[in-house]
């Protein structure tokens, strides 16, 4: 029973980290396109800062601490093949957080060089990653 309720906790932490993760870079595509300096440029700024800051940072910890917890009450599956390939694509979407996080920097700092193509490419990634977990958890292929 524990370990449900620990799995709907990772799996909520899991919705809010990939809902930042896909949000962030569709506001820097829109944040290339106001003139440094704009009301419009100011207002991304606080909404990137804060969706980083109060959403995706706590939901990512969140996330680990959840899934951790699965693996100290079952570890069983640390023999398992999908979870290896599972956290190998997790790693990836912390690559992706760590990027996004020096890109909002830069914004921030009015010294972005990057393209709204840029990010419109980027944004896809955590799709992609997040679709093989998925099936990695769901399907357990190997
Ligand atoms: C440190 C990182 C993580 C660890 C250690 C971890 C570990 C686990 C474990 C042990 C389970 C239980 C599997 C089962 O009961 O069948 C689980 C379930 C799940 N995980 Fe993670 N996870 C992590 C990150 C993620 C991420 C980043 C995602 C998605 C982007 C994710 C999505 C899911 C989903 C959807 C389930 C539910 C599967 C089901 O309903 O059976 N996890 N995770």
């Amino acid at each position: 029973m524990l370990y449900l309720w620990v799995k709907a906790l990772h799996v909520i932490s899991i919705i809010a980290w990939m809902a930042g993760m896909l949000y962030l870079p569709r506001l820097f595509v829109y944040h290339c396109a106001a003139p440094v300096g704009s009301p419009q440029s100011e207002t991304f700024k606080v909404m990137e800062r804060r969706l980083l800051k109060a959403i995706i940072n706590p939901a990512m910890i969140a996330s680990f601490v959840f899934g951790i917890w699965l693996l100290v009450l079952e570890p069983g599956w640390f023999q398992q093949g999908w979870l290896h390939a599972k956290l190998t694509f997790v790693v990836g979407l912390l690559a992706v957080h760590g990027m996004l996080a020096k890109a909002r920097k830069t914004f921030e700092a009015d010294r972005n060089t990057r393209s709204a193509t840029y990010y419109r490419v980027i944004n896809e990634v955590p799709t992609v990653l997040m679709i093989g977990i998925v099936i990695f958890v769901i399907v357990k292929p190997f």
